[in-house]
C-alpha cells in the first residue's frame, strides 16, 4: 500500500535556500492526506538575491497527493521542478509545510524538520542522470546508495548486483558510468535511487534526454513500478498515464484532476495567444 501525504498549515513565512539562492516558498491552511498513498506537496515562492522581496516561484498552494500515479505538466518556468522539489526537501517550504508518510499507519515527517528521515522515504530522480551518478562503476554506484541499509563491502557489491539485474543490468556492472547509453545512464540512475526502496519516487523529466525507445522505456517502468511517482514531465502521453495530473501555470496550480482532461486543459491554454 503506498501512501504519503501532504499539507501545509502554518502561515508563517521562513526564508529557505536552494542551490545557494534565496528561495522562498510558502503554503497555506490546507488539506490533509487521502486514505492511503504516498507524498505530498505544498508551495512556495521564491527570491535570488538574499535581502529582496523576490519573485514568486510557486504560490500558496495546498495539496494532498495520495494517488499512486501524479503526473506534473506546464510550460518552462511555471514552477513544476520546484513543486517536485519540496516533496523530498531539496526546497524548503518558507511557510506552511509539506509533509509525507509512508503509508496509512506511518508517521507524517516534515520535510525541514526530518531531512534525512524524508529523504529516505522519497527517492529523486533527476532529468539528467550525470547529476547523479557519481561512482566509476554501475555496481559502485547502486553500492552507494546502499551504504546505510548493508553492511560489509562484499554483501554490498552482491546487493549491488542483485538490484542491477531487477533493471536488467547486471552486464554493465563493472562498465564505467561513463560509457553507458543515455538510457542506461538514466536506468542506471533510477535504480540507484530504488535500490533504497523509498516508498515514494519524484522522477522531475526523467525521460526528456531520451531518445523515443528509452523514453518509452523509462516511462514504462516509472509506471509500472510498486512505489507512489510523482513525475514532472514535458511528455504528454506519459502524463496522460497517470492517475492525476496537476498542471502549473505561473507558480500555480491551474488544473488538478483526470489526467486526459489535464493534457486538453493544458494544450488549449498553451494554444492561446
Ligand atoms: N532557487 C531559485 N531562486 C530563484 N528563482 C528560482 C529558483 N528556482 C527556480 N526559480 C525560478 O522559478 C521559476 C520556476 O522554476 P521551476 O524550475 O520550478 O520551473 P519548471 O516549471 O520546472 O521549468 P522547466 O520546465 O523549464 O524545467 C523559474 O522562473 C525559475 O527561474
Amino acid at each position: 500500500m503506498h501512501d504519503a501525504a501532504v499539507v501545509v498549515p502554518s502561515a508563517d513565512a521562513a526564508s529557505t535556500r536552494t542551490g545557494g539562492d534565496r528561495t522562498r516558498a510558502a503554503t497555506r491552511p490546507g488539506t490533509t492526506a487521502g486514505p492511503a498513498a504516498a507524498a505530498a506537496a505544498a508551495a512556495g515562492a521564491a527570491s535570488t538575491d538574499a535581502g529582496s522581496e523576490g519573485a514568486t516561484i510557486l504560490s500558496p498552494t495546498t495539496l494532498s497527493l495520495s494517488e499512486r500515479r501524479i503526473s506534473v505538466i506546464g510550460a518552462n518556468g511555471s514552477g513544476k521542478s520546484t513543486l517536485a522539489r519540496l516533496l523530498n526537501g531539496l526546497v524548503e517550504p518558507t511557510a506552511g509545510s509539506v509533509r509525507v508518510r509512508a503509508d496509512a499507519e506511518a508517521p507524517w515527517l516534515d520535510t525541514v524538520h526530518d531531512g534525512p528521515a524524508v529523504r529516505r522515504l522519497v527517492g529523486f530522480v533527476f532529468t539528467d542522470p550525470g547529476a547523479q551518478l557519481v561512482m566509476p562503476t554501475a555496481a559502485e554506484d547502486v553500492a552507494l546508495s546502499l551504504r546505510r541499509t548493508v553492511k560489509g563491502k562484499r554483501e554490498r557489491r552482491a546487493a549491488a548486483v542483485e538490484t542491477l539485474d531487477r533493471f536488467g543490468l547486471s552486464h554493465l556492472a563493472d562498465r564505467s558510468v561513463h560509457t553507458l547509453s543515455g538510457g542506461q545512464r538514466q536506468l542506471l540512475a533510477i535504480a540507484s535511487v530504488l535500490a533504497t526502496d523509498p516508498a515514494i519516487l519524484v522522477a522531475d523529466e526523467p525521460t526528456t534526454l531520451l531518445d523515443l525507445r528509452n523514453s518509452r522505456m523509462i516511462g514504462d517502468l516509472l509506471m509500472g513500478l510498486p512505489q507512489q511517482l510523482v513525475v514532472v514531465t514535458h511528455d504528454l502521453g506519459l502524463a496522460a498515464r497517470a492517475d492525476r495530473t496537476l498542471v502549473v501555470d505561473d507558480a500555480r496550480v491551474v488544473f488538478d484532476g483526470d489526467p486526459r482532461d489535464a493534457v486538453d486543459f493544458y494544450t488549449e491554454m498553451s494554444a492561446r495567444p
